[in-house]
Order: structure tokens, then sequence, then C-alpha cells
């Protein structure tokens, strides 16, 4: 696609403007051993000193945070204290950890403010670890993390495309080109679970902001287990519902949502969306956290048979993380867009270039609608 060549291009000489001679003179400065040690001690620099210094240690070690973070879901040291502060011989104890092994981890999770440490030695809740308790999913996620770790114990050769398959890869079997029609049960049950837990996070958010009166039928394409429709369900009771995914997923949605009563409510397809046309018949067509999966002609492709599914004036709403958000930067251009990297497929896209991609597919009137937590998924909507 047009947009991804712009931006890995771009090799023609010109003559650097203002602002890239003074990056240039800027770093050839901070470069110098001698100035670094200068402004560490000059009033007028050493904050910035500080924070730059503070900043780069956090790249080097944010690793390490992780695996403190990964060890304390794995001990399930938040369920621990959920009940109220404990000592640390007694979470030694509970942990079956030496003393002093249970503090380091004690110490380190208390500085990385996932849990405090009280006046008289014992350790309770904070904020962070509090809220992960609330989000089980979460849980799980940080859990399937080792995967992506290990895929990217060597990222250089990651990014030369070695070492396949990856681990994601075969956790996400989709992700491997052709390979979607043919997938078994058993293939899709890990990251269909996953999908489900962490959709409950998000579909609330996602249908609060978004307009779907006047809608009569809503169709969820990639919609997994129907978590996303089974809210909807419950906010929309007059809209008619259908999920499309690959055969085995569809086959585990009707099962959720006959188990929670809402068998009837729901029409439930298994179908390739990349061999297969979409069924015509919905007025709305939700792509959840979909699009970033799939590689540019994939994606321009899906986006075309959802155009191609829609009556005119039909809504496509679409909904993820997307690459450059205000104030999310590294989540989108570096979590996501090393995750995809190591799956195998997808990359984090920008509102803009998935603005581009829709007119590209034929859709108009492209509007994002503000969402509670936009670092999870922001949403767009566009009309046929
Ligand atoms: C990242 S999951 C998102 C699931 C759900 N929308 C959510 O947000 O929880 C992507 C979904 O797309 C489905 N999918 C991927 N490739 C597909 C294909 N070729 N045809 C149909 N569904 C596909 C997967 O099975 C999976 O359920």
């Amino acid at each position: 696609m047009a947009v991804a060549g712009t931006e890995a291009g771009g090799t023609a000489k010109r003559r650097p403007g203002w602002r890239e001679r003074w990056l240039g003179f800027r770093s050839g400065l901070v470069a110098r051993p001698g100035f670094q040690r200068w402004a560490a001690g000059f009033p007028l620099t050493r904050r910035t000193a500080q924070r730059n210094t503070r900043a780069l240690f956090d790249l080097c070690a944010g690793f390490v945070y992780a695996q403190v973070l990964f060890a304390c879901v794995r001990f399930d040291l938040f369920g621990l204290l959920r009940t109220g502060p404990l000592a640390p011989a007694s979470i030694a104890d509970r942990l079956a950890l030496p003393p002093e092994r249970a503090l380091t981890l004690l110490k380190a999770a208390a500085s990385l403010d996932l849990i405090t440490r009280l006046p008289d030695g014992r350790f309770a809740l904070a904020d962070l670890g509090a809220a992960l308790i609330g989000n089980p999913s979460v849980a799980a996620m940080i859990e399937h993390h080792a995967m992506l770790y290990a895929d990217l114990a060597d990222p250089v050769a990651l990014l030369r495309g070695q070492g396949r398959p990856t681990r994601l890869s075969t956790f996400w079997p989709y992700a491997e080109s052709g390979g979607a029609a043919t997938l078994g049960a058993d293939s899709v049950a890990a990251y269909s679970g996953l999908m489900a837990a962490s959709q409950a996070l998000i579909a609330e958010d996602e249908l609060e902001a978004l307009p779907l009166a006047g809608r009569t039928c809503l169709m969820d394409v990639g919609g997994g287990e129907g978590v996303f429709l089974a809210s909807a369900a419950r906010r929309h009771p007059n809209l008619a519902l259908i999920l499309a995914d690959l055969p085995p997923v569809a086959e585990r949605a009707v099962a959720r949502l006959a188990a929670e009563g809402l068998a009837g409510q729901v029409r439930c397809l298994g179908l390739d969306f990349l061999s297969e046309p979409l069924p015509q018949g919905a007025d709305a067509i939700s792509l959840v956290r979909v699009l970033h999966d799939h590689d540019d002609p994939a994606a321009l492709a899906l986006l075309r048979a959802i155009h191609a599914a829609l009556p005119p004036g039909g809504l496509l709403a679409l909904a993820e993380p997307m690459a450059g958000t205000a104030g999310a930067e590294p989540v989108g251009e570096a979590y996501f867009g090393f995750y995809l990297l190591a799956m195998g497929s997808g990359r984090p896209r920008s509102l803009a270039e998935i603005t581009a991609m829709l007119a590209q597919a034929g859709f108009g009137s492209v509007r994002e609608h503000p969402t509670r937590r936009p670092l999870l998924t922001r949403l767009l909507t566009a009309k046929r």
C-alpha cells in the first residue's frame, strides 16, 4: 500500500533544514562525556540531565521491571494481598520462598508502585496492583507475554526475519499466511480465550461511544467468542446481531452465547473473511482489534469486503489500539510494533493511515469517537 511505501522510503538527498542542523549539533554535544558530566552539575541543565539518565536507565531495565510484574502475577501476589496487608514472613511462607528472596520481590514490586510498604513493615496493595485484581484479563495478558519475551530474546534476528516460526505465530495461527481456513478447534482455543477475557475490558467503552441509533443489524467481523456482541445485545435489545469468525471460533461463540442465555439473539457464522465474501444484511459492521492483525494487502481486501457487504449509508465501526496515540506513543509503535512483528502479520496503524485505507476501500465520512481508554482502543466510524 502507498501509505507504508512512503514511510519506509524517502532516500532522496536534500539540504538539511534548521531543525535537522539543530538536532545534529545538539546530539553531537550530548554524546560527549565531558558535556554529560558538566550538564549533570550545572543548575540550569541538571534536572534535564537527571531526567534523561533515569529515562535511559528505565529503558535498559524495562525487561527486569516486566519480569518483576510477571513474577507477582505467577505468584498471585496481588490476590494474596487482596484481603489486607501482610507481613513479609507470612508472604514468604505463602509463596514458599526463602524470606530474603520474598523480600527482594516485595521491595522490587513496591519500587514499581505495584504494592506499598506500610510503616510497620507489612506490605499492602498499591493502585497498580489493585487495578490488576479488578482486571484478571490483564494478568492473563501478562502471563502470555512469556512467549513474546522468548521471541524477543534476539530482536535483531527477529527484525531480520530469522528464527521463524516464532512462539507467537504458533499462538496466533491465522497469522501464518493461508493458514486461517484450515484451523481446527485446538488451534484457536488459547487465543480465543485470551481475547474473550480482554474484550470484557473494552466492549463497554466502545459501545458507549458507538452511535448505533437507527441501525437494525450489527455484524461483528472477527467477533471472536462473542463478548462484544453479548454486551451489544444487552445495550441494544432490538438490534439483530451476527457474528462472523473462523468456523472453530464461531463454534466457541455459539457455546459462550448459549451459556450467557443469548443463544437466540446472535447468529454465528463460520467463514474465512480473506477468501470468502461476507454476508449481506447488516447495516452496521464492527471490526474490533482485527485490522492491525493483517498486512496491508489483506487489511485493504477486508475493508473492501466489508464495503461490499454494507448497503449505501451502512456504518463501519473500527476499534483497535492505534499508532501515534497522544500520550501512548510507545504502546502503538514499540509494543504493538514488535508484538505484531513477532506474531508475523500486521502492523499498528495510525489514525491517518487507517483513514487513508478506508478511503481507498471506498468509505467516506470517517469520524473518530472519543473513548474512555484510547490507549487500549480508539474508535473510528466510516460510512459506505
Ligand atoms: C485479535 S482477535 C479479536 C477478536 C475480537 N474482535 C476481540 O476484540 O476480542 C482477531 C479475530 O479475527 C479472527 N480472524 C482472523 N483471521 C480471520 C479470517 N481469515 N477469517 C475470519 N476470522 C478471522 C480470529 O479468529 C480472531 O477471533
